[in-house]
């Protein structure tokens, strides 16, 4: 990289228009959305799609509810011009929606194009020509009058070809390609004069269709160079002022954006930003952004993973995992402040109540995704995603005293495994540290226990095994079932807290009872827990557990 950029790079001239609108403006409604996934998509790919891969994302554009698709480039090849055919002879275009061809200013290239939609209801015809000076300059060797001639005389021979089929409604839309690197001025005089020689008004629709061939600057300029164009446009309210924008600086959504806000009313893109170089803007994107803005897109994205499939087999491209709302990882916590916050938020969210859970900007409900994957546990984890997911899934809830004691043992480990722990490990860790000294430590392994009336209140004969296997049997009494138990062990054991709750998911067990105990030669207290459908029983088992955790501690203060 160079050590003064300024050497080879420019910054782009902010626009003259001090008096702008758009940055007060809010969006209300939805844009005409254009798909151009079959066309800019397509001819962005390693392998452009087949007859097959078109037909299936077509019928999927038209599901999800695009009513403009921009159907191809037929004067380009044949496999283009013969599903044009195909779509129109075999009546597979429903009425409400209308293709799109695109082709460039060649009087034989547009004689193709108006013949692959020949017999359509209704039909864009979309012409193109590059204005930026560079283009101009190098690719064309045009001067402007050579330019605005041309355009006139072309969308001429349009209009004279279309004329003569009067049976299909026809649409022009020109773009002024490169416009975002153009002067103003002369996109200006181009549009208005493509808007004279197609001689827009009420019976002869028009779209003037203005993209960031390449995005060359901040979302601001290119806002101001649309309400520039928006507001001086001849026959304003003739013509549907479109948008195209591609995604060069990783901000073509913020463009699409503020360019609606400044005018717009038309945005062409594609499914989950496919396209030339870093993509045509992502229309799903900007269709949920509008919806978590309380706008609905009149797109339906309600399985959004099914739609990525499809989209991800058309292209042969992969959806990365963090894309916005579609990736895998897009409803996923992993750090632990965010983990709190969300559990929280879903335990307050009510089903009819405005959306307010932290951290997730939409319900991934809405989209078909579920709730599933939203916390995972690494080391960057803490109590709250941990509780949460021994909770989601085996109906554990922990005080939270206990939630603290138990990250710290599943964030050491997730430390040492440098790798994200499944809700199934978390599982085992729990069992491993509470459940199983019932079953493992000698002198705590419970067998049965028998309960029976005292003049203190409860009496307690408990049968525990050895080491050896050896039964041996304890007998106190206490003021209930868990003085009495301590009292059997004849440890001088303190109990802190006790809790107990039914559970109402996995475990094969109905009650959970959790207690936290100390012993006065151990740091610290440590927490058992008792899992039983007998409430007594868990209580019994909760002491038990507390009780052989603090005997296995190595470590006793003095
Ligand atoms: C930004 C965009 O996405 S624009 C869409 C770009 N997509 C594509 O180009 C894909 C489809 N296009 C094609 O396959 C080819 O361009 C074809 C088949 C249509 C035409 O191919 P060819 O006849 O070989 O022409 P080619 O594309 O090389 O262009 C050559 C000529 O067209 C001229 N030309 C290019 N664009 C335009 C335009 N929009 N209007 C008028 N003339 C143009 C060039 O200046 C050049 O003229 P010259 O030969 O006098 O120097
Ligand atoms: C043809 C035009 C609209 C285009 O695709 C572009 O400029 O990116
Ligand atoms: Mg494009």
């Amino acid at each position: 990289m160079l050590a003064n950029p300024g050497t080879r790079y420019r910054a782009f001239p902010a626009i003259d228009l001090a008096d702008r609108q758009w940055p007060s403006r809010t969006l209300t409604r939805p844009p005409v959305w254009l798909s151009t996934d079959l066309r800019d998509g397509n001819q962005a790919l390693f392998e452009p799609m087949n007859r097959e891969r078109k037909l299936r994302l077509f019928r999927e554009l038209v599901r999800i509810g695009f009513k403009e698709i921009e159907v191809g480039f037929p004067s380009a090849s044949t496999t283009d011009f013969e599903i044009v055919r195909h779509l129109i002879d075999d009546g597979l275009i429903p009425d409400d929606v209308t293709p799109m061809v695109i082709t460039q200013l060649r009087e034989d290239l547009i004689e193709t194009t108006v013949r692959s939609v020949q017999g359509a209801r209704r039909a864009i015809v979309h012409l193109y020509n590059a204005i930026a000076p560079a283009w101009r300059e190098i690719v064309f060797g045009m001067s402007l009058p050579q330019i605005v001639e041309m355009v006139e005389q072309r969308i001429g021979y349009l209009k004279m070809l279309t004329a003569q089929q009067p049976q299909t409604e026809w649409v022009l839309q020109y773009s002024p390609e490169t416009f975002s690197m153009a002067e103003l001025d002369v996109s200006l005089a181009v549009c208005n004069a493509a808007i004279k020689a197609w001689d827009a008004g009420p019976q002869r629709p028009m779209i003037i269709n203005l993209p960031t061939t390449v995005e060359v600057a901040t979302p601001n300029i290119f806002a101001d160079q649309v309400e520039w164009m928006h507001r001086r446009l001849d026959r304003r309210e003739h013509i549907v002022l479109s948008v195209h924008p591609h995604n060069d600086r990783g901000t073509g959504v913020a463009c699409a954006e503020l360019a609606m806000m400044a005018g717009a009313q038309r945005v062409e893109g594609c499914l989950f930003g496919n396209g030339e170089r870093s993509g045509n803007v992502d229309v799903v994107t900007l269709a949920l952004n509008l919806y978590t803005q309380g706008v609905s897109p009149g797109l339906d994205f309600s399985d959004i993973t099914a739609v990525a499939r499809i989209a991800e087999e058309s292209t042969a491209l992969p959806i990365h995992p963090r894309h916005p709302y579609v990736g895998d990882l897009v409803f996923t916590a992993f750090s632990g402040s965010h983990q709190d916050a969300i559990a929280k938020g879903f335990a307050a969210q009510k089903d009819d109540a405005l959306w307010r859970v932290p951290y997730l900007p939409i319900d991934p409900k809405d989209l078909g995704r579920t709730y599933d994957s939203i916390v995972r546990v690494n080391s960057q984890s803490g109590k709250g995603g941990i509780s949460y997911l021994l909770q989601r899934d085996h109906g554990i809830v922990m005080p939270r005293r206990m939630q603290v004691e138990f990250s710290a043992i599943v964030q050491a480990l997730a430390d040492a495994s440098e790798a994200e722990l499944s809700s199934a490990q978390i599982w085992e860790i729990f069992e491993r540290t509470y459940l199983s000294p019932l079953k493992e430590q000698p002198g705590f392994i419970y067998r049965s226990h028998r309960l029976f009336d005292a003049p203190e209140g409860q009496g307690i004969a408990l049968e525990l095994a050895e080491a050896d296997g050896v039964m041996q049997t304890y007998q106190a009494t206490g003021n209930g079932p868990i003085a009495a138990t301590v009292a059997a062990l004849g440890i001088p054991l303190r109990v802190d807290s006790y809790e107990e709750r039914s559970l109402d998911a996995g475990a094969g067990a109905s009650a959970l009872a959790v207690v936290e105990m100390a012993r006065p030669d151990v740091a610290g207290s440590r927490f058992g827990v008792g899992m039983h459908p007998n409430m007594a029983t868990a209580s019994i088992l909760a002491v038990l557990s507390a009780a052989a955790r603090l005997a296995a501690v190595d470590e006793t203060v003095a």
